[in-house]
């Protein structure tokens, strides 16, 4: 049996994270990772597909500007953009994580990891079973898979899924994605900027991204249909099928209609990577989230061995929140008192989209069922000095949802070309629940589009 202060099952940025902060407390530490050490996000999500983005995002940014706009003669070079993306995921290979774990003095145990007892952790490894025993802490990180309904011939298709569209190797003339949420938008833009003729969202809400602001759903479906996207909300596929071995994809939707694509992506969410990590050898359920507290400690599990991280809780499915999991996990390991606020409050989340939308903490609509006494002010991004100066044609929203009562942000959302960066001001105001009154000193620089803060705290009324 291999003796370890903690270990790690899964070596995405959640696990990688924790993993980093307990050895650098001195701790020994075992990562336990049956593919590559980087994970979804450095493989087949976040990095590959903001890749996959950024050249159309910049031809269009190019676009707005007068006079630079007329050097923007040519089409987007495809295969270039391929090949970016191949180089910023290494093909797909992680050895240039490993000197990393080797300078942390992290053990580094290839195979599929399975709980085996308490404190306890089977791997399977290509030279035969080993059992690993952790004195303090057994830290799951094993992220999501993708889900896929019971939609009539789906499975058989087979359909895309974020590892096949964010790896392709050609881009397909007709490309259907199948859910308007995160995934589907970001990649339906990607694909048509780089060079798919047709493609089509079906997404079953009423609107695209419908977990945001209304507005968002709205403004991100006109970027979408002025790129020449069809977008179908508020539809449900009932059965899909492709004509001979490599023929078309018809989708059927309930009213009737058809859909024809070359490739149907299938990004409808995703389900926990749990149903065989060994759950049931103490006492939680297989393929369900590891429901944890704010310590990130299970919450069905006693001796507080057990913690979980990253998308593998449910608690926020993004990469900097499984990070920022991961340090609170690592400092309560390493025995100090902290404990998670975040994901319950303050969830900054980035839609890559053109226009972009970046938002933090809660949606009126949210606010409202909290309870909270809740007003708000929206402004028009595109009407800030710093908006006219990036060029033509910048429009979005900004809008903030203030708790009334106690004068301080809860939630802001914002829409336009490159608001990502307008998201972080938001969130240090949310986080440190700074008082309207004190931000209105704030004072935001001549003329970039943060600007947009003074404009709303003005139709707030400060
Ligand atoms: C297309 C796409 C784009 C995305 N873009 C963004 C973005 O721009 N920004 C953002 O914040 N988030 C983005 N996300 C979400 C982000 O990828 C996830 O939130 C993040 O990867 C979660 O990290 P994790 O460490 O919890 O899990 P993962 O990254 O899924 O890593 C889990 C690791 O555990 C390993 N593993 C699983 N089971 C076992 C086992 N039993 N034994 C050993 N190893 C195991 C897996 O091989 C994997 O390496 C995107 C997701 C997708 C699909
Ligand atoms: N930029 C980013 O940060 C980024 C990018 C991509 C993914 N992600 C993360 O990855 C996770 C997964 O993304 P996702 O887009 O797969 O999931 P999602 O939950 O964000 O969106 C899924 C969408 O599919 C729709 N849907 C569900 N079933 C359907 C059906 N049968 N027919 C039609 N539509 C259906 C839902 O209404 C929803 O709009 C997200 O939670 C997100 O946090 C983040």
């Amino acid at each position: 049996m291999d003796q370890f202060d903690v270990i790690v099952v899964g070596g995405g940025p959640a696990g990688e994270n924790v993993a980093g902060r307990c050895a650098d407390g001195g701790l020994r530490v075992a990562l336990v990772e049956h593919e590559l050490v980087g994970g979804e996000c450095s493989f087949w999500g976040c990095v590959p597909s903001k890749t996959l983005i950024r050249p159309g995002d910049a031809i269009a940014a190019a676009r707005r500007v007068p006079g630079a706009s007329a050097a923007v003669t040519g089409r987007l070079d495809a295969s270039a953009a391929l090949a970016w993306r191949d180089e910023m995921t290494s093909g797909w290979d992680d050895s240039g994580a490993l000197p990393w774990l080797d300078e942390k003095g992290i053990t580094l145990v290839r195979g599929r990891g399975r709980l085996a007892s308490e404190r306890e952790v089977e791997v399977e490894t290509a030279d035969g079973d080993r059992r690993l025993r952790a004195s303090r802490a057994v830290v799951l990180a094993v992220g999501t898979r993708p889900f896929l309904p019971p939609i009539e011939g789906l499975r058989d298709l087979p359909p895309w899924d974020n590892r096949s569209a964010t790896s392709a190797k050609e881009i397909p003339r007709r490309l259907l994605v199948l859910g308007g949420g995160a995934v589907g938008v970001e990649m339906a833009q990607a694909f048509r900027r780089l060079g798919s003729d047709e493609v089509t969202i079906l997404e079953g809400q009423d609107r695209l991204l419908a977990r945001e602001e209304p507005f968002v759903g709205d403004e991100v479906r006109t970027g979408l249909e002025a790129d020449g996207i069809t977008v179908v909300t508020g539809a449900r596929m009932t059965k899909v099928v492709r004509r001979g071995v490599d023929g078309p994809v018809v989708a059927t939707l309930e009213d009737g209609r058809t859909l024809e694509g070359d490739e149907l992506l299938a990004a409808v969410g995703r389900r926990p990577a749990t149903d065989d990590l060994g759950l049931d050898a103490v006492g939680l359920t297989p393929g369900r989230y590891v429901d944890v507290d704010d310590s990130l400690r299970s919450t069905a599990v006693s001796g507080d061995w057990l913690y979980a991280v990253g998308d593998c809780n449910g608690r926020a499915l993004l990469t900097h929140m499984g990070k920022y999991q991961a340090r609170i996990a690592a400092d309560v390991i390493l025995g100090k008192e902290i404990s998670e606020q975040a994901s319950t409050n303050a969830v900054p989340r980035v839609t890559f989209t053109d226009p972009q939308v970046s938002a933090v903490g809660l949606t009126e609509a949210e606010a409202r069922d909290r309870g909270i006494a809740v007003r708000t002010a929206t402004y028009d991004l595109g009407a800030v000095a710093g908006s006219y100066v990036q060029g033509h044609d910048i429009h979005g929203t900004a809008k903030i949802v203030v708790d009334e009562p106690r004068g301080v942000i809860v939630g802001a959302t914002f829409t336009g070309p490159d608001v990502q960066e307008l998201l972080h001001s938001a969130t240090v105001a949310v986080v440190g629940q700074v008082p309207l009154t004190t931000l209105w000193h704030a004072v935001p620089s001549f003329p970039t589009v943060s600007e947009v803060w003074l404009r709303l705290l003005e139709a707030y009324g400060i």
